[in-house]
């Protein structure tokens, strides 16, 4: 049984705060690796101008996630799933031996009651928040949280998430990173335009990235 937290994100682009937070998650909850699940479309972006192609962000979080036991993963792109309860329930079917809880920052929890089925996800998976800077009240009074709150569990007991029956939510206690996508796009706001010319990604991505187990 592997311990496998899920970063599902779109990578517009992938930066160092998702490097960070997987490698202080994985420390935190003792996994074993981290997948960022590169999302072919977010439901709640749709139509977002300033979205780099698949190839670039997939790029982007490949080159940020070197020399790091984390995974980068193109799993929603083959499976054809868009809503994350579809994809973490693929996951589970795919993956019956291991074990896998859903990281995401705080800043997305004022909206998680707008994601497909959010109940149901939260029953398929525990799940870590990670505090990113200017959103803990916004995070606190989510529409969300009023259902959640029940099951949240103390941060003492991180290591111990595979013993729990979902739902579970867990507020780690991690130093916050300022790093944001958003910012990174207003500095360089040409990025998506770009796409990979390197033969090496396009291959990569010709081929399924999970033909065994990822790490194989
Ligand atoms: N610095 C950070 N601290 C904590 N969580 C983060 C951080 N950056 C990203 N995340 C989380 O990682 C997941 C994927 O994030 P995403 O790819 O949207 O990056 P982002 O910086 O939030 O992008 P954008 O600014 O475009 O919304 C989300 O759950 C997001 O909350
Ligand atoms: O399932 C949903 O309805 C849903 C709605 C919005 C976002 N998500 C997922 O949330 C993750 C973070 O997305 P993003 O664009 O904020 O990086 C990514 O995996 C999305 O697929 C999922």
């Amino acid at each position: 049984m592997a311990r496998i937290g899920l970063l599902g994100g779109s990578f517009n682009p992938a930066h160092r705060g998702h490097r960070r937070i997987s490698l202080e998650a994985m420390r935190t909850l003792g996994l074993d690796e981290v997948w960022w699940l590169v999302s072919p479309g977010n439901p709640l972006k749709e139509g977002a101008r300033d979205m780099a192609s698949f190839e670039a962000r997939f790029a982007s979080a490949e080159r940020m996630a070197r020399r790091a036991p984390i995974r980068v993963s193109d799993f929603e792109l083959r499976e054809g799933t868009r809503y994350t309860v579809e994809t973490v329930r693929k996951l589970k079917t795919r993956y019956p031996q291991d074990r896998f809880i859903w990281l995401l920052g705080n800043d997305t929890l004022p909206n998680f009651h707008l994601w497909r089925d959010w109940r149901g996800l939260a029953r398929e998976v525990p799940i870590a928040v990670i505090r990113r800077p200017g959103y803990d009240s916004a995070a606190h009074a989510a529409r969300a949280m009023g259902w959640l709150r029940r099951f949240v569990r103390p941060p003492s007991q991180a290591n111990d998430w595979t013993e729990w029956s979902a739902p579970a939510i867990l507020f780690l206690r991690l130093p916050p990173d300022p790093t944001s996508a958003t910012a990174i796009r207003a500095h360089d706001p040409s990025w998506y335009n770009r796409t990979p010319k390197s033969a090496k990604t396009r291959g990569r991505l010709a081929k399924p990235l999970f033909a065994r187990r990822p790490l194989d």
